[in-house]
């Protein structure tokens, strides 16, 4: 079953359309790029995947629920890390689980028992500070720390909470040319817990869409890009879906080949990006065709 099935969406601002019959399955342990130009729609499309701003049409399921609101199933990191500056890393991401599994008199008044979950939190969440690389830095408050930390933080923060799908929306936007090539590092780490899940039989634990503008970060990242424009035949009614392909992922030790690479970037640069764009888009969108006649040891 697919963890997300995003069906017919379309969506308006008052009279003003953005969205245009968007449709899309994200299989889970997929990592997927959504690229698109400025202003295209993929914040608004990550929202209706949130749950804070259903579609005006259409509908989108994660784990066969239709979303209507926000739940644990689906979690958020932004461009701009929002941790709570009075807890350390460690308070930081084991604070999702005091809110999901506790109450305030549960606390009081059953306070032992409460002392003993607290510690069970706070063991899982170095669990997850160790998986994102910073299992040195629990004690330390945001303000300590680097904006890759904090990031990093709020990345662990969300993969706690286990959900279906974790949303990064430009999560590196805002760091420096080599801190974001550190996290996009730590996130093919992610992947390769995936790779793993998937030879021992077991359900990949991290499914992924990360919007971001930058295509070389697309195509470093993720196992499948998906470009969403404006720049097809019925563009003033909306952006759709122009692009879906499959990218090779390149664990950090392995060569790249380069060549597909830059193809697949000048590629996507002239399907998605260009305005003159006019030719018959579904012919990129071979995401699922090329998927089902991969071998079956290598499928998501
Ligand atoms: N709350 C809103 N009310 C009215 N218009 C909105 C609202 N939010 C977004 N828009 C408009 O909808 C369009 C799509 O915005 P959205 O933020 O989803 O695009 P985006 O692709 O994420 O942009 P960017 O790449 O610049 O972040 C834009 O023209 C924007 O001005």
């Amino acid at each position: 079953m697919s963890n997300l099935i995003i069906e017919n969406v379309s969506h308006s601002y008052g009279p003003k359309k953005v969205l245009n019959e968007v449709n899309l399955r994200v299989g889970a342990g997929q990592v997927v790029a959504l690229v698109g130009p400025s202003g295209c729609g993929k914040s608004t499309l990550l929202r209706a995947v949130l749950g804070t701003h259903p579609p005006t049409e259409g509908q989108v399921l994660v784990g066969g629920n239709q979303v209507e609101r926000p739940t644990r199933d689906v979690g958020i990191v932004y461009q701009h890390y929002s941790l709570y500056e009075f807890l350390t890393a460690r308070q930081n991401v084991a604070f999702g689980l005091l809110l999901d599994q506790t109450s305030t008199p549960y606390r009081v008044f059953q306070y032992f028992s409460w002392r003993k979950l607290r510690k069970q939190h706070l063991e899982q969440a170095d669990e997850f500070l160790k998986k994102v690389g910073l299992h040195a830095a629990r004690d330390l408050y945001p303000s300590e720390m680097s904006g890759g930390m904090r990031q990093r933080v709020a990345i662990a923060q969300a993969l706690i909470m286990e959900p279906r799908i974790l949303l990064l929306d430009e999560p590196f936007g805002a760091l420096d040319e080599a801190t974001r090539e550190e996290l996009q590092l730590m996130l093919l780490k992610l992947y390769a817990e995936n790779v793993r899940a998937r030879e021992e039989d077991r359900v990949p634990p991290y499914t992924v869409i990360i919007v971001t503008h930058e295509l070389n970060e697309a195509l470093f990242v993720s196992d499948r890009v998906v470009g969403l424009s404006q720049y097809h035949n019925d563009g003033a009614n909306g952006a759709t879906i122009v692009y879906d392909r499959a990218a090779p992922i390149f664990a950090p030790d392995q060569p790249k080949d380069v060549t597909r690479f830059v193809e697949q970037k000048e590629e996507l640069i002239s399907c998605v990006f260009s305005p003159s764009f006019q030719k018959d888009h579904r012919k990129f969108i071979t995401f699922w065709a090329q998927h089902e006649k991969q071998p079956v040891e290598t499928k998501v």
